[in-house]
């Protein structure tokens, strides 16, 4: 295990273990997910927002939380955010987990910052462009590819670590 963790080194240059806080790739992860997640939940906000502007609720007791009525049912705004957040969760949970395996590969610590501070940007113009401004395509595409390629490199590594020193032991 030692080799694995040779270059994770802690501000005073001494080696630390993959999830203490003093690993800087840790911080980053603790970080990057706890942004990724409060993101996640600003449209569950974005959606209320919405339901409760154009007075459309998903059940029936909803409707009567209000004096001035309110119908089951949805509207356009509230089905962007839905289908943003719907994205959102294709693509989020995915990385937690590779991410956080990808610590364990041993690699160095800008790639580290550069790949899961990248997706937290590709996530998070996702939702802009898509929930709250509508900007015309091909402005969500490259974020949704962006943070896709990410997710895609980050699984093949943890793959090809895996097999090579899991299985083959080099
Ligand atoms: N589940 C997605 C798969 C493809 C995808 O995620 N495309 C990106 C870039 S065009 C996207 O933002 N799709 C919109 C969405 O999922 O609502 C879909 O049906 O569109």
């Amino acid at each position: 295990m030692a080799d694995i963790l040779s270059n994770i080194t802690s501000k005073n240059g001494e080696v630390v273990g993959v999830l203490t806080i003093n690993n800087p790739q840790f911080a980053t992860y603790l970080i990057v997910a706890s942004l990724l997640i409060l993101k996640m939940y600003g449209l569950i906000l974005l959606t209320i927002f919405h339901r409760q502007k154009n007075k459309v609720f998903i059940s029936e007791e909803d409707t009567k939380m209000r004096g001035d009525g309110g119908s089951v049912g949805t509207h356009p705004d509230v089905e962007r955010v839905r289908r943003a957040f719907q994205n959102d969760l294709e693509n989020i949970p995915a990385f937690l987990f590779i991410s956080l395996a990808y610590l364990f590969v041993g690699v160095a610590n800008w790639a580290v910052h550069l790949l899961f501070y990248l997706f937290l940007i590709a996530r998070t113009l996702h939702s802009l462009v898509y929930a709250l401004y509508v900007i015309p395509q091909p402005a969500r595409a490259i974020c949704f590819c962006l943070g896709l390629l990410i997710n895609c490199y980050l699984s093949f590594h943890v793959l090809v670590y895996g097999f090579f020193t899991g299985y083959l032991g080099k």
